[in-house]
């Protein structure tokens, strides 16, 4: 059957400043290009047919050197971005560490990692939600129907939605629930598409 993979970008040069980066373009830090590569290294043995990313250049950048490292130069990529990473409003820009002595780690832990309370002016878990899943069950989910394997690349909580989506995941749940960066989750499929196994690479036989 087809798999999925999803790898959330490697390090940015916010996430190395620790700063909320949201929509925020932000490139690679070379931490980052490392993983991409790292991340390429694993992915090798799980080909794929086609691959999505955001519209961010961290993503973008990640899949790039993914596609050199793999040798897959001719996969097709498509860009939407539905799988933009959340939109952490006033926060973007903003010191974590800062905000929390501001306005308390509690505080911060809820607009970081709830489901449902949003960053001012910025988007909840729940929000992403809404536009991640509805775009990969009308976009992505047909082409694992087809017997395409897919690789997504994107960020922290675009992915984090997707997660809760594919591995039946509770509001509650989500918020234990962190991705590291260019790390792959590789997703095996029956041919219901029904989850069989879901674990990080290399490690495998995660059973879900
Ligand atoms: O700043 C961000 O956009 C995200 C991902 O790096 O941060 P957090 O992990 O706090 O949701």
């Amino acid at each position: 059957m087809a798999h999925l993979l999803i790898v959330r970008h490697g390090q940015s040069v916010w996430n190395l400043e620790n700063r909320f980066t949201g929509e925020t373009d932000v490139d690679l830090s070379p931490l980052g290009e490392q993983e991409a590569l790292r991340a390429g290294k694993l992915l090798k043995p799980h080909p794929v047919d086609i691959a999505y990313t955001s519209v961010l250049k961290r993503a973008i950048h990640t899949l790039a050197i993914i596609k050199v490292q793999t040798g897959w130069r001719d996969l097709p990529v498509i860009r939407s971005a539905a799988l933009n990473e959340r939109n952490y409003g006033l926060l973007q820009g903003l010191n974590k560490a800062e905000v929390a002595q501001k306005y308390g780690a509690e505080q911060v832990a809820l607009w970081r990692r709830s489901y449902d309370v949003a960053p001012p002016q910025g988007e909840s878990l729940k929000d992403t939600y809404e536009r991640v899943v509805p775009y990969y069950t009308a976009q992505i989910e047909p082409q694992l129907r087809a017997g395409k394997s897919v690789l997504i690349v994107a960020h922290g909580n675009s992915l984090r939605a997707l997660m809760m989506h594919l591995e039946q995941i509770s509001p509650e749940k989500i918020a234990l629930v962190d991705l590291a960066t260019g790390v792959p989750r590789l997703y095996e499929f029956d041919a219901s598409l029904r989850i069989v196994e879901a674990s990080y690479l290399p490690h495998r036989k995660g059973v879900v």
